[in-house]
């Protein structure tokens, strides 16, 4: 039997999952590591942990199944987008712990360039906003931080790379510097129109191009390791949210997938042509195969699993996750008790990075089972805004059903309120790491051993489909208190 091995670098596990030559998982190891927050706002990995988790999660899926290098036929790559790291050519160490996603250290500089008028360039070519959760502003900061980093990165001794460069750089033992376009589109450095890097942001961002690495398709030749016993080359490479939209198989435009851990990202695949959007959602590349590019709407929810974390860890009212929806089926219809669960501000469409949360209607009587419905409820909620910010910015053609997976995709109460209040069908595949399978599928494609867009699309299996169960007028009732309690959270 044939194999391939899926890394997924996510942002508080690395885990590796072993698939057959079916695409079935076989296995999956994980490893937790350490979140640094050395100030208010700042969010640090440290790179070595990364790769130490990284290798002995490959390490253990190997050896729990007894599979050696000879029998994979490909790793596939999938990580935590934007979170950057600097490293040294020649010894391969980082200068720096990685500079998470969720940092926001690098806000006075967005501010700086929003007020010399550079948004506009940078928003026509990234696709993306002035925002410090993209990499490029993070690396402006550790060189114009790091005694000496720039001239070095000038001369090309230090290399920048998101997770996928840093581990390709390590598995390959320092001999392949590259990326693909799915993690270059969230650099703020790269054109997604032209498939480059561009000079003009480059430049303006001080960062020398020397230290870029080099942007291929997400199925290709990223090199090879030597770590496992032989020679498994690296067929795969693609962010984890792009990933798991190649893993739900949302390939024909329209089509969408929102996936819910701790937060939620949505995706519409838009096609050949990127669609500009009005309503500050981000264009970015869905996946690049065969050299042509392929583009999404995106949609970042901040908080969305994180909010049954904070019911069990923040309130105590459950002792574990799927209580939430038991919990949530007991509340008092009557009530209608509603949370903006803005904790770390608020993400798509709003952009508020001040905004903190709230909770509205609560009476004598409101009690656990009303708070963790109104939690459940907002993942819904801030859906439908993305939903709504998408329909409009596609003209209304989006397919009528939404993709789920994530780890609250397995809550059915949270999945029906989802149906009940986009008032479309929401289906759950049988497949829910979604993440893993599209990394896979791009080694294994790429390997020759897994099908092609097309067979891969037939495989995909329904688990449960959602359809919607409320009265037109009660949702619209209900997205309208919704949006009332998000205008005076922001107020406040
Ligand atoms: N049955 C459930 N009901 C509601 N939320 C759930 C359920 N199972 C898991 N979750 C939530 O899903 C999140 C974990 O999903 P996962 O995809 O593993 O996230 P991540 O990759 O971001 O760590 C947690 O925030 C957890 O609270
Ligand atoms: O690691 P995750 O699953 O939290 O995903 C993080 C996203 O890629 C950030 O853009």
């Amino acid at each position: 039997m044939t194999y391939i091995l899926a890394i997924d670098q996510g942002t508080t596990s690395s885990r590796a999952i072993l698939f057959d030559g079916d695409m079935a998982r076989v296995g999956t190891a994980q490893q937790e590591f350490t979140q640094h927050f050395p100030q208010a706002g700042w969010v640090e990995h440290d790179a070595e942990e990364i790769w130490s988790t990284t290798l002995a999660v490959c390490q253990e899926v190997l050896a729990n199944h007894g599979i050696g290098s000879d029998q994979i036929a490909g790793i596939g790559i999938t990580n935590q987008r934007e979170t950057t790291v600097l490293w040294d050519r020649e010894t391969g160490k980082p200068l720096h712990n990685a500079i998470v996603w969720q940092d926001r250290r690098t806000a006075a500089i967005c501010d700086a360039f929003r007020s010399e008028g550079c948004e506009d360039d940078i928003v026509a070519q990234t696709g993306l906003l002035l925002d410090p959760y993209f990499s490029g502003t993070k690396v402006k900061w550790l060189l114009d931080t790091i005694p000496g980093a720039r001239e070095r990165a000038e001369r090309g001794e230090v290399l920048f790379g998101t997770i996928d460069s840093f581990l390709i750089w390590r598995l390959t033992g320092g001999k392949v510097h590259a990326t693909d376009a799915t993690n270059a589109a969230r650099t703020l450095l790269f054109n997604i129109h032209t498939g480059e890097w561009s000079p003009e942001i480059c430049d303006l961002l001080h960062v020398p191009v020397a230290m870029l690495p080099e942007v291929r398709d997400c199925a290709a030749d990223f090199g090879s390791t030597e770590l496992f016993g032989g020679s498994i080359p690296i067929l795969g490479v693609a962010g984890d949210q792009q990933a798991a939209t190649m893993g739900q198989a949302c390939f024909q435009p329209g089509m969408m997938k929102s996936t819910y851990g701790t937060g939620c990202f949505a995706l519409l695949n838009t096609g050949s042509d990127p669609v500009v959007s009005n309503n500050r959602l981000l264009t970015t590349i869905a996946y690049q195969l065969g050299g042509q590019r392929t583009y999404a709407l995106e949609g970042s929810i901040f908080i969305a699993g994180a909010a049954v974390q904070w019911l069990r860890d923040g309130l105590g009212i459950i002792e574990s996750a799927p209580q939430s929806g038991e919990l949530a089926a007991q509340a008092d219809p009557a009530q209608n008790v509603v949370l903006v669960p803005a904790f770390t501000g608020l993400g798509a469409p709003y952009w508020k990075p001040d905004c903190r949360g709230a909770v509205f209607g609560l009476t004598r009587n409101s009690g656990p089972a009303e708070f963790s419905k109104a939690a459940l409820e907002s993942i819904a909620y801030q859906t439908r805004d993305l939903w709504e910010a998408m329909q409009g910015d596609w003209g209304g053609d989006a397919d009528v059903t939404l993709r789920v997976d994530g780890g609250m995709s397995a809550s059915n109460w949270a999945m029906q309120g989802l149906s009940n209040l986009l008032g479309a069908s929401v289906d759950r595949p049988v497949m829910q790491e979604t993440t893993a399978l599209g990394a896979a599928w791009l080694a294994g494609m790429q390997a020759g051993v897994y099908p092609d867009q097309a067979g891969f699309a037939d495989t995909w299996a329904l688990d449960q489909r959602f359809d919607p169960k409320m009265a037109e007028a009660d949702r619209e009732a209900a997205y309208a208190r919704w949006k009332t309690a998000v205008a005076a959270a922001m107020a406040f």
